[in-house]
């Protein structure tokens, strides 16, 4: 269980984590959202302890960081950067790890061969591609079967062959009980991967709720259907108090339409329909509405995702 509360971080005037208190449910991928420098990778800094908060706290099964007993059987971590001596093999990186955790050394080898790491664990880490510096990482998180694991841009510079194995990898780890945490600039990505979102701008938190909650209460949703007969068919909507829009595709979109209602006053006028489908928005684009009507976040330019937010400060 990790409890943050009211963790709060100030770097000189520039305030980077705002109060930000949020519990990670267990069992479920969790993604960790929010436009560039929103404050993500400060908070991770400062869940793992590797940045001192100005206030505020982070507990892991009740207690610091600091207090933990051989801390990387509670709580693996992947962070951006990589933090292997660039001369050590991954397989002495891992034993180094283990050593200093209290961890049998056999653990290593089953990590690197989980990761796919085996062939080249005895090479110079130096030489890694960043999809091997990935791998390597994951392999360090899992190594001593932590139950929270904590992941920042875990698919960078992976393949799609690498990107599913993550994906797959993640929703395992959280079957099995833990808690997995995981930040993505890959909204598609995220959308396949996390059932829970935590969605922080500008160092506060946004939203706390299960992804398709996000989803619905973030993005419009519509029925678009088609038919050879759209002026019988508007002549039987106008009747029935529906509205429809025609989009740009010839098809018609009616806002928050209810399909069966739809399906039957079609066919009660004898009009066929060759769509007729629900609409709902990406993550993306639920993302972008949330932070677009945000009006405490809202800056004279549209917010984009994956640009730096204008700072008024
Ligand atoms: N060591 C530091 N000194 C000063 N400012 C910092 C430092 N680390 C981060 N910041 C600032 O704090 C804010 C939050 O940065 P952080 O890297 O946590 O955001 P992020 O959400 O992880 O961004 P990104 O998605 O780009 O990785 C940014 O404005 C950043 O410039």
């Amino acid at each position: 269980m990790i409890e943050v509360n009211e963790l709060t971080k100030r770097y000189g005037d520039k305030l980077a984590v705002d109060h930000l208190s949020f519990t990670i449910p267990q069992g479920v991928v969790t993604g960790f959202l929010g436009p560039n420098g929103a404050g993500k990778s400060t908070t991770m800094r400062m869940m793992l302890d590797l940045d001192r908060p100005t206030s505020g706290t982070v507990r892991i099964d009740g207690k610091k960081y600091g207090q933990l007993h051989q801390p990387l059987k509670y709580i693996g971590a992947l962070l951006e950067a990589k933090a292997v001596h660039p001369g050590r093999s991954a397989y002495n990186h891992l034993l180094w790890l283990a050593a200093s955790n209290k961890i049998p050394t056999r653990r290593v080898d089953e990590v690197l061969s989980l990761v796919g790491l085996t062939a080249v664990a005895k090479k110079r880490s130096g030489g890694f591609s960043l999809g091997m510096g990935q791998r390597l990482g994951i392999a360090a998180a899992l190594l001593g079967d932590p139950r929270i694991l904590m992941f920042d841009e875990p698919v960078n510079g992976l393949d799609p062959e690498g990107i599913v194995w993550v994906r797959t990898l993640m929703k395992t780890l959280a079957t099995e009980g833990r808690t997995v945490f995981v930040s993505s600039h890959l909204m598609s990505e995220m959308a396949l991967t996390a059932e829970h979102l935590i969605v922080i701008g500008r160092g506060r938190l946004l939203a706390n709720m299960p992804m398709n909650q996000f989803i619905d209460e973030n993005s419009r949703s519509f029925v678009r259907l088609r038919t050879p007969d759209p002026e019988k068919l508007l002549d039987a909507f106008s009747g029935a108090g529906i509205t429809a829009t025609l989009d740009g595709d010839g098809a018609y979109e009616v806002e928050d339409g209810d399909m069966a209602r739809i399906g039957d006053l079609a066919a009660a006028h004898g009009v066929a329909l060759h769509e007729l489908s629900p609409q709902r928005a990406s993550l993306e684009e639920a993302f972008m509405r949330m932070t677009a009507e945000s009006v405490e976040y809202q800056t004279d330019a549209a917010p984009q995702w994956g640009s730096e937010w204008k700072k008024e400060s």
